[in-house]
């Protein structure tokens, strides 16, 4: 029997992708497909290319080769839309900038503020279309974080800000959700209230898609998974792809690739 995700249609599409760093292969001939309205966990070990997939998928990037759609689309044509939303792993924000909690979650509404006169624009935040601030306003309920809508960033813990910066992605109210590693760092009730804003999110027809290395909750609620390491290890249903003996040939893969990449470094110092 086919499993439920292959047969879903695809949110994203990824078409014979190769991406490098300084000449550098990081991904090599991935072809993948996330399904729409799934939650996908992306697993594989540090430095498998997890976030130079997520780099690819929000332009910060340019792939070396391949192609990638969104809903049937080229991607770039969501991005610009607004449909993409993305946390990353680690967040280029200048936490020491006197900006309060709102005002930060406020950035996932830039986008869509472009419909908007330019006098609205100019006003400040707490004078934005309701629309801006009712997604504010939920997102930051919904991460729990309503009661500090008014701290500067700089006097939040780690796992408040990470809560802030996933309020953000949500605000953004996009179609599809890239999470670099939200889990990271925060301590077991946040983990349980994102896992649980996720939960829902994907049950309101969003397709949830981040990087993970939680199995156990990957176990528990993701739909589907892919298996990274440089290659595509793997792509299915949550029981086989997060099954021992697939996490151990994932490993595996870790080790022949760290070995391989030393030997061709050192024929090329060799070869000098
Ligand atoms: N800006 C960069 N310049 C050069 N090499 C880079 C750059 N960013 C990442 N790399 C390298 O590319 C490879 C893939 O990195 P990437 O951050 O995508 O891995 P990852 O799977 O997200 O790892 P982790 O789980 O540790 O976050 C690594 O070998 C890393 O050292």
């Amino acid at each position: 029997m086919k499993p439920l995700c292959e047969s879903a249609p695809a949110a994203i599409d990824i078409t014979n992708l190769y991406a490098a760093y300084h000449r550098q292969p990081v991904l090599e001939n991935i072809n993948l497909s996330f399904p729409a309205g799934k939650w996908t966990a992306i697993v594989g070990p540090n430095g498998a290319g997890k976030s130079t997939l997520f780099h690819v998928l929000t332009g910060g990037m340019s792939p070396l080769r391949g192609r990638v759609k969104a809903f049937g689309e080229p991607i770039a044509f969501h991005r610009k839309a607004g449909n993409i939303a993305y946390m990353a792993q680690r967040e280029a924000i200048e936490w020491d900038f006197p900006i309060s909690v709102w005002e930060t979650v406020m950035g996932g509404r830039y986008g869509h503020m472009r419909h908007d006169p330019l006098w609205r624009r100019l006003l400040p935040a707490r004078w934005y279309a309701a629309s801006h601030r009712d997604a504010v306003h939920k997102a930051l309920e919904d991460v729990n974080m309503l009661a500090l809508s008014d701290r500067p960033i700089g006097a939040l813990s780690g796992g408040q800000k990470k809560r802030v910066l996933l309020a953000r992605a949500l605000a953004q109210q996009a179609k599809i959700l890239l999470l670099d590693e939200p889990l990271a760092g925060v301590d077991p009730p946040s983990e349980q209230l994102i896992l649980d804003v996720l939960k829902r999110e994907r049950a309101s027809g969003r397709t949830v898609i981040m990087v993970t290395h939680d199995m156990p909750g990957a176990r528990r609620y993701v739909d589907h998974v892919v298996l990274i390491n440089r290659f595509v290890r793997g792509s299915g249903l949550p029981e086989e792809m997060l099954s021992t003996t697939k996490l151990a040939e994932l490993a595996v893969s870790a080790i022949e690739q760290t070995n391989t990449d030393q030997t061709l470094r050192s024929s090329a110092l060799a070869l000098r």
